[in-house]
This record gives C-alpha cells, structure tokens and sequence, in this order.
C-alpha cells in the first residue's frame, strides 16, 4: 500500500475493502506527521530568524572600538553567519524519520537536532546515538523499535509515509529482506539525476551506517564494488566524526582527497547539506598550495614516480648538496687569505645534521660553524685574536665576502623543491648519481626538459622534498613579497570601489586608510580555509576516496598530514587503473597499512542494474579477473543493457544517433530535458566523437559549452579518468574494446557508471565475456 514513493502503512491490500481502508490509514498517517513536520519547521524559522537579528546587531555596531572589541565583534558575525548558513542548508528534507519504541515517547530523526523553546527535544540529529536504531535496528534485532516509519517530504509538504514493523507478530518482508527503507530507498535510487550528488540521511543502509559510526582512530579501509555508495559512505562518515568528535576535529579539521576537480564538484554539495562545511577537499594534483600540475605522465612514469623507492632518491638528491671539497680551498676576504680545509667541512657537517633539521634550515648551524673557523684564521692573520669587541666586525667582513658566499653555497646549497626535483629529471647524470638500484630504462623514463609542466605524480615528490629540504629563505620571501604586492593592490582597489559607491571621501578617508581598517578588521579565516594554505598543516581525520589509485608516495604525502593516523580510505581494488592489479589493501596503503588497520567490505550496488552489474562481472571474468568480494545490485531494470554495432569502421555516426535516442528516451520517460547521459569514449577518439556531437542538431543543446563544467550538461563526453566516481543516468559507451586497453580497472568503471542503462556502441569485436547481443 503506497501513497508518493513507495508510502506504505502496515496490512496486505488484497481486498477492495482492504485498499480502501489502507488509503484512509495513509491520509492519517500523513495529516499526522504533517502537523509534526509543521511544528519542527516553525522551530526552524524561529532560530534562523534569532540568528538573523544578532547578526544584523553585530554588523550594525560598525568598525570601531579597540582591536580586541573589533576581533570579538568579528567572532561573534562569523559564528552568527555560520549557524545562519548552517540552518539554511538543512531546509530540505529536514525531517524524514520516526522512531516509535516500546517504552518510550516516539523519537523523530532529522538532518539537525532541534529543541523547542522549553528544551524538548523536536528532532534528533540523525548522527546521535539516539538515531541509530533507525537505521541498525533488525528484524532480528530491533531493540527497543516496534515501527520505523520513513517520512517522504516534498518542499515543507509530508507526501506520504513508509512503515516498516519490527515487532514479531507483524513482520515486515522488507527488513527480512536486509533492506531499510525499501520504499525511499528505491524513490532515491530511481530519481532522474541532475549531475550533482545527494545526501544520503534519510536512507543510509546497515552496513553502510556500521562504517559511518565507526571509531575515528586508525586506518578503516572500506572495500566496496561499484556503486555500493563508498563515496556516500565516506561523505557521511566525515560528517559523523565531525559531529561526535567535534572537540578534537574543529581545530584540526578533515582533509578530503578525490580522484579529480570534476569529482569534487560532483559530491561539493553533499557535506554543506548534512550541516558542515568544514572540510577541506583536494586531489593529490592540488595537495601541495601553489603548485598547479598540469602536465600528464604516462601510466609507467607515474608508475616510476609512485614508488617508495623515490623516497631514498630524493633524500640522496638532499644530501647530495652538501659537499665536501676534495682539497683545501684559498678564500679572499678584504685581501687577506683564508684557507676553507676538507676536515673543518666535514665537522661543520656533521654538527649541522646532528641538528635533524631539514637542510635548508640545519644550513644555519653548518654556516655558523664555518664562519667560527674562517673569522679564527682572519683575526689570527691580522693580528686579533683576542679583541671580542672586533671579532664581530671581522665576522661581518668574512660572512659578506664573496668568496666566502659562494664557496659555502658549493658546500650546503640551499635549494627549493621545485628547483631540485626539475634539475633532477633534467640531468641524466645527477639521476643516475642519486638513483640507487633503479634501472637504466627507469631512469631514461624520468628524463625531461626543464620548465616541463608538473604532473601529479609530481606534486607527492615535491611534498617529500619540501619535508626534507624545509623553506627556503629567500625564495619564501620573494614569494610573500609578491603576494604581499598583490594582496594591498586588491585591498586598495576594494577600498577605492567602497569610497566611490559609499559616496565617501571628500578628503576624510583614503583609500589606503580604508585598505588598513580591513587588513585589520578583516574575517577570520576558518580552521578549513587556513589548513588549505598550510603545506605543513596536520589534520585530525583524512578521508580518501577512489584510494586504489594512490601511489605509495602520495601516501607518504598523506600520512605526513595525519600523524594520528586516523583515515578512512574508500575504495574498490577492481577498479584500479593501469595494468598493475592489486591483490589486497595493504599491498596498495604503503606505510598507511600500519598497524590500526580494520577492514570493512560493502556488498550491495545502489547505483547499477542488476543485468548491467552482471555484464560488468562477466568482463572481468572473461579477462580472468575476480571482484575481490562479490557485489549484489539492489534492483534490476527492464532494457537496461542495449548494444548497437557501428557500421562501416568508425563508431562516431553511430554514437551520434544513439546519443540522440537516448536524450529522447529520458525525454519521454521523465519529461523534457530530465537526466543525464554520459558518452565514455576510449581517450584517443574523444575529440572525433566530441566532433560528431557538437554537430548534430538536436544533441548539440545538450552538450557544455566548451571550458564550462561538464556537469552542468545533460550530455558529457567523458574519458574513463573523468567519469571515476561519477554517474549518470544513461551511459553510452563507445568501443569498449578500446577502453580497455587502459586495464581491466577502466573498463569496470565504465561499464558500472550508469543508474538506468549502459548503450554500448562498438565496431571492434566486444571483449570476451560481454554478454553476447
Ligand atoms: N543508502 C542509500 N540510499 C540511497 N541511495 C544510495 C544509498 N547508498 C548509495 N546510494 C546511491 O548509490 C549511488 C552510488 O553511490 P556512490 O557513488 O557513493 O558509490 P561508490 O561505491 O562510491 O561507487 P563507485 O566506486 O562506482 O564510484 C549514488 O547515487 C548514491 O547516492
């Protein structure tokens, strides 16, 4: 018995009578949790509206006063402005669960906790401890729960209910069945998509919530097939810990790292909706701040770069700059002879690495030792050994020397990471010096031109290099100074446009003056916004996603972030990319595979069709690889596997005409312009089949206008790569054959992409495996 999706009341339906008298439990059912939602939404209005007027308050109060009163009045706006923010982005769907218990009141669960003015709790915050039966409780085990009902809501309208008894005398097939839910949970995995991913709160399955709740400490590596909701999971765990550990994550914040900037734009939405926003997300490509990799490396150079081997390369490149010289060396200071001898060297040396510092820095002991030996041997040659009063003008004078400059930099030079990793893969000679064991054709895959763009494999190269080199003096100060430049050029610019909107001036206030006051009085930056621009920032929890792909390098880059070591690292091993499968996660984590490690296996695929996760399974098999741990889909879908063989050679008219018939399709299905399709093509053909597509009439308004987001589309055109961790509503993929020659883990992601149906469009021969047409 359902109202809107799937709203069922308890009773089989099976007479007239029967339905009629259900229909009537419905409507009551509705009108009931209407006037609860009603009431729990006027609470919401009446916060929002206190946390308005504060603000307003504050913001009135001007800026003025002294700096500690500004700094306090900045404190209060920023808290006012954010739990304004925060009430705002719980409006949607704020109430969708109801608890009734065996010998309690009724419990409702909702996105946020909300007291009424009396303190009684309205709503119980879906990430307490008290909400938790709603999504673990069990037929088998339903604790105190005799009915879990799902509230469907629409804008502020309760559209219909979903009931699910766990008490024995009525039993409900659904939660035998090992699904929550089922009524919403399919509405939500059948909903046309919009190319931005959803909260998944009000319909979080058991063993997706064990993950969730999961202790912070440690490393959780959650293994899961296409589809089983890891990004969800992870998304949702994040928000968890931030709530229950909210003490020890809000100064040191969460770090986020996807798989690309697509993806990330893909999920931005989710976090912000369950409440926080504080989380800082990045790709490896952007970890380290003020780097851009823009360059791409082939699969073995990545492969290469990705090895914990370069570790050692990198710290013997280090260590390369400092150098002993072979024989004694004559030095002029203001036309007298110093001598710079092998053996003061080699103490100063050890002296300034005993310090453990990194070498950049640890350079300051190694100078000031040197000049101790250089400014003895000066005042002994002119005679003034023992006047300390003179010492510092004779230190003065060597320290500046020329000589003295450059024969000290030959020894200990100070260097940058960038500056080091460049002349590294530049000079073969300096590679093979530093290299170790690595082989001659490594080796030659490293070499490239200097100025060549950086790559991501790079980024974690540097990271290493900034931990062992440390900042670099002169290079942090140029930078600061430029940044600074810029920095009061903008300040001025803003203050000239305050003046002349403001109708300010007239000799009163400057524009500089202006510029001061908002330096001075400028917002505080949040925990996230000051950890995104810290390099050497640590965080409290790191959540990697699509973390198959990670190199062993970018681990040590992510550790170095998280000396706790408490990570949830989401991923599937099948979906690895390249041609170097992975047996296990250990194999993958490097030095994260510590020794907190817990493993957690997802098994049910919302996402993908049953016949199209079955197609994707057989692929695999056919290539003689084996999922890990098997995965179920939740629902199957009638057509949801079509194959269209291009005539005469190459795929793109054929693409074209199938991209069309299914926008049609979707158009008919689910009205005008609804959904997404998706064209995956092999990388190779995506300018042939772009092409095609732009134009076709009738495709081409479906498609982004070139340098806008993808996602913003209707129709995407897409390589493997960008599609990683995306899905969409319609999936053609061209030539899968093709595809497939990036690795097994390609085409698995591919194939597993879409909510409704995989249209596959080939002229070679489909790979061995596919379900024949
Ligand atoms: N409990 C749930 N209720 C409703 N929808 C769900 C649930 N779990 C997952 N989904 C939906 O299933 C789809 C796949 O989820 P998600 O992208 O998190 O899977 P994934 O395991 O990260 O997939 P992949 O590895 O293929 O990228 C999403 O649309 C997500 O919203």
């Amino acid at each position: 018995m359902r109202t809107e999706p799937g709203a069922r009341v308890p009773g089989p339906a099976t007479t007239p009578e029967n339905a009629a008298s259900a229909a009537v439990a419905v409507q009551a059912a509705v009108a009931e949790e209407q006037a609860y939602v009603d009431t729990v939404y006027e609470r919401l209005d009446a916060l929002r509206a206190a946390y308005g007027t504060r603000l307003a308050d504050v913001r009135r109060q001007g800026p003025s006063g002294s700096p500690q009163n500004r700094s306090e009045r900045d404190a209060f706006a920023a808290h006012y402005a954010d739990a304004v923010s925060r009430l705002d982005q719980v409006e949607s769907r704020l109430v969708f669960g109801r608890l009734d218990l065996r010998r309690d009141e009724p419990r409702y669960v909702g996105r946020v906790g909300l007291s009424d003015a009396e303190h009684n709790q309205l709503l119980v915050d879906w990430r307490a401890p008290s909400a938790r039966p709603f999504y673990q409780a069990t037929a088998a085990h339903p604790g105190d729960v005799v009915r879990r009902r799902h509230l469907m809501t629409r804008a502020r309208a309760v559209i219909g209910v979903e009931d699910e008894l766990l008490d024995h005398e009525h039993l409900d097939e659904a939660v035998a069945d090992g699904l929550t839910g089922e009524g919403a949970l399919f509405a939500a995995m059948s909903a046309a998509r919009e190319g931005r991913m959803h909260d998944i709160v009000a319909t979080i399955q058991a063993e997706q919530d064990a993950v969730i709740r999961s202790p912070l400490d440690g490393v959780l590596v959650v293994q899961g097939g296409p589809g089983t909701g890891k990004t969800a999971v992870a998304l949702h765990r994040a928000a968890f810990l931030l709530y229950a550990h909210r003490e020890r994550l809000e100064r040191s914040g969460v770090l986020l790292v996807g798989p690309s900037r697509v993806f990330l734009r893909y999920i931005e939405q989710v976090l912000p909706s369950l409440g926080e926003s504080d989380v800082v997300a990045t790709t490896m490509a952007d970890l380290l701040p003020g780097t851009t990799a823009t360059g791409e490396d082939g699969e073995e150079v990545a492969a290469v770069k990705g090895r914990a081997a370069m570790a050692q390369v990198l710290a013997r490149a280090v260590r390369g700059l400092q150098r002993v010289p072979d024989a004694e060396q004559e030095l002029m200071v203001e036309g007298t002879r110093l001598h710079l001898h092998p053996d003061q060297v080699r103490s100063a040396m050890a002296r300034a690495r005993r310090t453990g510092l990194p070498h950049n820095q640890a350079r300051d002991t190694f100078v000031l030792a040197m000049l101790d030996h250089l400014v003895r041997e000066y005042a002994g040659t002119r005679g003034m050994e023992d006047d300390p009063d003179e010492r510092a003008y004779l230190r003065e004078d060597v320290r500046t020397a020329r000589d003295v400059r450059v024969a000290l930099n030959l020894c200990w030079m100070p260097t940058t990471p960038h500056g080091l990793l460049e002349r590294l893969f530049a000079r073969p000679d300096l590679l093979e010096r530093h290299a170790g064991g690595m082989s001659a054709r490594d080796r030659a895959l490293l070499q490239r031109e200097k100025g060549s763009p950086w790559t991501e494999a790079d980024i974690a190269l540097l990271d290493e290099l900034a931990e062992l080199l440390g900042p670099h003096e002169q290079a942090q100060a140029g930078r600061a100074q430029a940044e600074a430049k810029i920095q009061a050029a903008e300040e001025v610019r803003f203050a000239q446009e305050a003046i002349s909107s403001q109708g300010l001036g007239m000799g009163m206030v400057t524009a500089e003056m202006l510029a001061e006051r908002f330096t001075t009085t400028g917002p505080r930056l949040t925990t996230a916004e000051r950890a995104a621009t810290d390099r050497t920032w640590t965080y409290g929890h790191i959540v990697v996603d699509e973390a198959q792909e990670l190199s062993a390098m970018a681990w040590r880059a992510l550790l170095r972030r998280c000396p706790a070591r408490s990570m949830t690292v989401v991923g599937d091993l099948a979906q690895r990319s390249g041609h170097h499968p992975v047996a296990s996660w250990s194999q993958v984590l490097g030095r994260a595979a510590g020794e907190h490690l817990r493993e957690s296996v997802l098994t049910v695929s919302y996402r993908t069709p049953a016949t199209v996760m079955d197609a994707a399974t057989a692929v695999l098999a056919g290539l003689g690889v084996a999922p890990a741990y098997p995965v179920r889909a939740a629902r199957d879908l009638p057509d949801a596997l079509a194959v269209t063989r291009a005539d005469g050679g190459a795929p793109a008219p054929t693409v074209v005409e199938v991209a069309r018939a299914e926008l049609a399709r979707l158009d008919a299905s689910d009205g005008p312009g609804a959904g997404r399709v998706a064209v995956i093509v092999p990388a190779r053909r995506r300018g042939e089949v772009l092409g095609a597509l732009a134009r076709a009439d009738g495709v081409r308004d479906a498609l982004a206008p070139a340098g806008t987001d993808p996602l913003e589309a209707r129709l995407a055109v897409l390589s493997t790569h960008d599609a990683k961790g995306l899905e969409f509503d319609v999936v053609v993929l061209v030539e899968p054959a093709e595809v497939l020659e990036g690795g097994t883990g390609d085409i698995y992601v591919a194939m597993t992409r879409p909510t409704r149906r995989l249209h596959v469009v080939h002229a070679r021969d489909l790979p061995e495996g596919f379900p024949v047409e």
